[in-house]
C-alpha cells in the first residue's frame, strides 16, 4: 500500500487482538477460546486512508476496498454522527482469514476500538464488546478475543454477559489447516432450523462439563466434553478434515501414561471450520504435526501450534 504523507507520526494507538476458536465442539455460539496468534495494529491519524500489512494474508489485510476493519470503523462513527478521521494503519497479521480462527471477530473488534479511540466516543469496554458482538451476530469469538482464555458468553436483548476461565492453562492448541478457506455464512447455512430433543440435551450436558473442565483444568474430561451433535455433523461435508481427525481424541484415551506419544485431550471443528482444533496436554508437542498429517492422509497439511491467550491489549 502507498505511504502516508503524514510526516510526524508520533506515538501510535496500538491494538493486539488474538485469534479465537469458537464452539469447542458443543458450545455452539456460546464458547470461545483465545489463541496466541495475533492481529496487531498501530494506527495514526493521516491525510488519507493507508494500510501497510505484513504477515499472513497480507494482501487481503492491505486492501482498502471492503476492508472489514475500515468499514466497521467508518460505520460505527457514522452511526454516532462523528466524521471519521482518516487513518494510517500498520498491520501485522498472524490469524488465518476464513479458516475458523475468528479473523472476522478480531477485525470487527479492531474497527470498533479504532472508532472509539479516534472518534473520542468514550465507550466502556463493555460497550465496545457489545457493539462488536452485535455486528458479528453471535458473541462467542468476539468475547473470547477481548477477554481471553475460555470465555462463555450470552447475548440477550443486545446486552452481553460473559465469564472467563482457563486463561492460565498451558494446554497445547494445534490447528490443522486445509488449503481452502470457508466463509462462516456458508457454514451456518448448512445447519437445520430445529433439532431432536436428545441432541440438544446431549449438547447441554457436554457444554456444562466442558466449562467445568476449563475452570478446573480437567484435561481428562475434554474427550467426552468436546463432543457435539448440533453443528459438526452438518458441516462435515464442507470440512472433510473433521471426520479424519476426530478419532485422534480416542487414540490417546487408551495410551498408558508411560507412552511418550503426544497426549491428545480433545478434538473439535474450530469455529465454523474448515480448520480442526486438537487440544493436547503439552504445549506444542513436536511429534503431533506428523500424527495429524498421517491421520489426514496429507503430508503437506499445515499445522499451527499455539497456546491459550490472555486476550486483547489496547492503548
Ligand atoms: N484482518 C482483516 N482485515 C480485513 N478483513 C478481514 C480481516 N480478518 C477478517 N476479515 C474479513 O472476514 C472474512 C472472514 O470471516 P469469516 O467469518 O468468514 O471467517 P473467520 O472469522 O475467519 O472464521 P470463524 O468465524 O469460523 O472463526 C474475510 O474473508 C475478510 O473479509
Ligand atoms: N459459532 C459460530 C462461530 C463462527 O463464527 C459458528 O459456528 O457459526
Amino acid at each position: 500500500m502507498s505511504q502516508s504523507t503524514t510526516t510526524d507520526r508520533g506515538k501510535p494507538y496500538h491494538l493486539r487482538l488474538p485469534a479465537t476458536s469458537a464452539n469447542l465442539g458443543p458450545g455452539f455460539d456460546a464458547l470461545g477460546l483465545a489463541m496466541a496468534l495475533y492481529l496487531t495494529i498501530d494506527a495514526w491519524v493521516a491525510d488519507g486512508f493507508y494500510i501497510e500489512a505484513t504477515g499472513r494474508d497480507a494482501d487481503l489485510c492491505a486492501r482498502l476496498e471492503d476492508n472489514l476493519i475500515l468499514t466497521t470503523y467508518v460505520d460505527v462513527l457514522a452511526v454516532a454522527g462523528v466524521l471519521a478521521p482518516r487513518l494510517h494503519l500498520l498491520i501485522n497479521n498472524e490469524i488465518p482469514l476464513g479458516m475458523g480462527c475468528g479473523s472476522s471477530a478480531s477485525a470487527l473488534l479492531a474497527g470498533v476500538f479504532l472508532a472509539n479511540h479516534f472518534g473520542n466516543l468514550g465507550w466502556t469496554g463493555q460497550q465496545i464488546l457489545e457493539e462488536a458482538c452485535i455486528r458479528e451476530g453471535h458473541p462467542d469469538n468476539v468475547a473470547a478475543c477481548y477477554l481471553g482464555g475460555m470465555t462463555a458468553s450470552l447475548m440477550s436483548k443486545n446486552s452481553l454477559s460473559t465469564s472467563t476461565c482457563g486463561e492460565n492453562l498451558i494446554w497445547g492448541l494445534n490447528l490443522a489447516m486445509p488449503p481452502a478457506s470457508l466463509a462462516t455464512e456458508k457454514a451456518r447455512a448448512l445447519l437445520p432450523a430445529t433439532y431432536p430433543r436428545e441432541d440438544v440435551v446431549a449438547n447441554i450436558q457436554s457444554t456444562a462439563l466442558l466449562v467445568a473442565a476449563f475452570a478446573q483444568g480437567r484435561g481428562d474430561l475434554l474427550r467426552i466434553a468436546m463432543q457435539d451433535r448440533i453443528h459438526q455433523p452438518y458441516r462435515m461435508k464442507v470440512c472433510p478434515l473433521l471426520p479424519l481427525l476426530l478419532p485422534l481424541a480416542d487414540s490417546s484415551a487408551t495410551l498408558s501414561p508411560k507412552i511418550a506419544s503426544p497426549r491428545i485431550l480433545g478434538v473439535a471443528l474450530s469455529g465454523a471450520g474448515p480448520s480442526v482444533l486438537i487440544i493436547t496436554e503439552d504445549a506444542k508437542p513436536s511429534a503431533l504435526p506428523a500424527m495429524i498429517r498421517e491421520a489426514a492422509g496429507d503430508e503437506s497439511l499445515e499445522v499451527l501450534q499455539t497456546t491459550i491467550s490472555m486476550g486483547a491489549l489496547e492503548g
